[in-house]
């Protein structure tokens, strides 16, 4: 399958379970897969016939803000969804990664990967 990518995307936001995680503006790194086929925007040469990344990465960010949840989990799941509720994607991939979490790591975080078919079966 064709892939749009974004890597590296970092918003600073608040998250963590933590009391003192709730009063600090920490950043997260966002690396998507979105599971296209480019060919339609190829043939025709218009951004309508494809996924707007730019957009995507507003959409991470909005959510990203907006829900200063506990878990990266709730952050990640929220993502997938309202991106399968705003872009004709066949897949996504999504990494969250938290720098600083724990000490001596070079990283940490989580990954999903969800089909649209994953929420049109179960109808949540
Ligand atoms: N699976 C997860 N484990 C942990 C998370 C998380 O979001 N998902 N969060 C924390 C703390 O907030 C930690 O990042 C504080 O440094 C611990 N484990």
């Amino acid at each position: 399958m064709d892939k749009i990518y974004i890597r590296g995307l970092k918003v600073e936001t608040i998250i963590g379970i933590y009391d003192w995680e709730r009063t600090l503006m920490r950043p997260l790194i966002f690396d998507l897969d979105l599971g296209t086929d480019t060919r339609p925007a190829a043939a025709s040469d218009r951004m309508r016939d494809s996924i707007d990344y730019a957009a995507v990465g507003d959409t991470v960010r909005e959510i990203a803000l907006a829900l200063k949840p506990e878990l990266l989990e709730t952050l990640a799941e929220k993502i997938a969804r309202t991106l399968f509720d705003r872009f004709p994607i066949l897949s996504v991939r999504l990494a969250i990664d938290k720098p600083g979490a724990i000490p001596d790591v070079k990283g940490i975080g989580i990954e999903i990967e969800r089909r649209r078919e994953d929420y049109a079966v179960c109808g949540r």
